[in-house]
């Protein structure tokens, strides 16, 4: 797939599926389940403050006769409530409303009635950007603060097969640092050479892995062959994985805010997909979001 027109799409064939919202009581997120409803993709159940939800629901006209609301005013039991709806059956896809992050990754790492796996779960961030030819994810940018070199293993895996559930066959992965050369000093520079040689021996499958990388080399075919380099993923990645939380949740949100960059947010790798954006992020971004969760879900069933 090359863009969210086709995501969505492809969400209307496989949909609808059933999502429910973690503190549902936001004027982005109603108009982004609006819009999944009225597509066909999703249908939704809303959790959250009931006379908050209703006020913006009136405002915007929208009719909550159209869903199930769970009144839960306490954003952590409304986490919870969500999550033990997609544990329970009941839903498909977890979504994020009006809540830090930290409190609704807490709900789904419950150990009772959480969405753990056994591996870890991490987010991957898909952008579409006007001049880039093809879309490509960014992974960890919101949940894994500074993973060592076998969590950067599960976390690319992660992105991997979110990439196949969007028939992007054998991505191409950037390990990104600051620079394109090992540098002892540079640790996630060594974990980068790493990454490229698990995929050369095969105990990372599915993908083409490359790193050390600089951002200018995975993603300017110009810049690649300017510095020289002629490794078959410089400036083609599909997906570029960065070092820690902070320089890719910097890269996320310069994508979106200077380069005005379209893009969708899930956290994959638990039993079902949650859709984790920004709560500054738009309703297209949470309705694209929606999408690829239900492409991810039918993947996974
Ligand atoms: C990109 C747009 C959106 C944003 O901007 S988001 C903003 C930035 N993001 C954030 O603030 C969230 C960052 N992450 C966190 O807050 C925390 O790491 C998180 C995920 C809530 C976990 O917090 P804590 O519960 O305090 O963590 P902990 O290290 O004590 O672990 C508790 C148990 O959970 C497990 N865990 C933590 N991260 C995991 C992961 N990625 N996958 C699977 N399991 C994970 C951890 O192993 C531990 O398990 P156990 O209790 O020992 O069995």
């Amino acid at each position: 797939m090359k863009n969210f027109n086709e995501i969505i799409a492809f969400a209307k064939e496989r949909g609808p599926k059933t999502i429910s919202v973690a503190c549902a009581q936001d004027k982005e997120v109603l108009l982004a389940v609006e819009a999944a409803r009225k597509e066909g993709i999703a249908k939704a159940i809303l959790v959250g403050d009931e006379v908050k939800i209703a006020e913006i629901a009136e405002e915007l006209n929208i009719a909550l006769s159209d869903y199930e609301v769970i009144n839960e005013a306490d954003l952590t039991n409304a986490c919870l409530k969500a999550v033990e709806l997609v544990s329970t059956g009941v839903a498909d896809i977890v979504m994020k409303g009006l809540v830090d992050t930290s409190i609704i990754l807490k709900a789904v790492l419950n150990k009772e009635i959480g969405l753990r796996t056994g591996l870890p779960l991490s987010h991957v961030a898909v952008f579409k950007i006007d001049g880039y030819e093809r879309l490509f994810f960014v992974t960890d940018a919101a949940m894994t603060l500074s993973p060592d070199l076998m969590t950067k293993k599960q976390i690319l895996e992660n992105a991997v097969s979110l990439a196949h559930a969007l028939d992007i066959e054998e991505p191409k992965v950037a390990v990104l640092c600051a620079k394109e050369k090992t540098d002892e000093k540079m640790p996630c520079t060594i974990d980068a050479f790493k990454l490229e040689e698990m995929q050369k021996n095969g105990e990372i499958k599915g993908c083409l892995v490359g790193g050390p990388f600089a951002l200018d080399n995975a993603v300017s075919e110009e810049a690649a062959k300017h510095k020289g380099m002629t490794h078959p993923i410089g400036g083609k990645a599909d997906i570029l994985l960065v070092p820690n939380i902070e320089s890719g949740n910097i890269l996320y949100k310069s994508l979106v805010f200077f380069a005005k960059g379209e893009n969708a947010g899930l956290i994959v790798g638990a039993k079902a997909p949650i859709v984790l954006t920004s709560r500054a992020d738009s309703d297209i971004t949470k309705l694209n979001s929606i999408a690829l969760a239900v492409l991810a879900a039918s993947k996974q069933n």
